[in-house]
């Protein structure tokens, strides 16, 4: 038990740290991080995700799992979507919230998704774990130490993300909601 390994490729650590908090103790693999800043397609969320899991599995050639954050906006019909790094890195938190002016609709889907792939071939299969947390996009508000988390108001809370104490998010959270399904199926393979 424990020896196990499982690597996660991202070139994020505030990802990391989430998702090894999250996993806790309990998870019998451990997270081995390989940082590798990997080429992203354009197309929808799942596409995003396969691609670029398949990238790293042949580029590492060793089954390798990775994660791919969407923030999509209902007016805008799902926009920036995968793309929310680039519009994040141009016109910040200020400007994201700023978008949805002329819109009625803020309400906004954060969504994770996890892609692992056993094989490294071309072909190789690969399978999805996703979460989804609604909310609304508000004007930023708490910690900008992680990306659009102090635009990003969970539904049923009076807090953004970046306001929320970091258990707090962790326990409610589009990403909280991937490893759950990711963690059954590895328990299952433990069996
Ligand atoms: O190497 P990878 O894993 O791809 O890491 P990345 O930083 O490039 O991440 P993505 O391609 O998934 O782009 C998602 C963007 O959203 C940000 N982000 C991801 N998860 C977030 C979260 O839970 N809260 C706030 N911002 C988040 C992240 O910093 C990126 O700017
Ligand atoms: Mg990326």
């Amino acid at each position: 038990m424990g020896h196990k390994t499982l690597t996660f490729v991202t070139g994020n650590v505030k990802k990391l740290e989430e998702v090894r908090a999250i996993l806790g103790h309990d998870f019998p693999f451990e997270v081995v991080n390989h940082k590798l800043d990997l080429p992203e397609l354009q197309g929808e969320i799942d596409e995003v995700s396969i691609k670029k899991c398949q990238e790293a599995a042949s580029y590492l050639r060793k089954p390798v799992f990775i994660e791919d954050t969407s923030l999509c906006f209902n007016a805008l019909s799902g926009l920036p979507g995968p793309y929310i790094k680039w519009f994040l890195d141009k016109i910040k938190p200020e400007g994201l919230h700023k978008m949805l002016t002329g819109w009625e609709d803020k309400s906004a889907e954060a969504v994770c998704t996890f892609a692992y792939c056993s094989g490294f071939g071309d072909s190789s299969e690969v399978v999805l774990f996703q979460g989804i947390t609604k909310g609304t996009i508000v004007s930023p508000r708490g910690s900008r130490d992680f990306g659009w988390d102090c635009i990003f108001q969970p539904e049923g809370y009076d807090k953004t993300y970046g306001e929320l104490p970091k258990e707090e998010k962790n326990k409610i959270s589009h990403r909280y909601k991937a490893l759950d399904k990711l963690r059954n199926h590895f328990l299952k393979i433990e069996l």
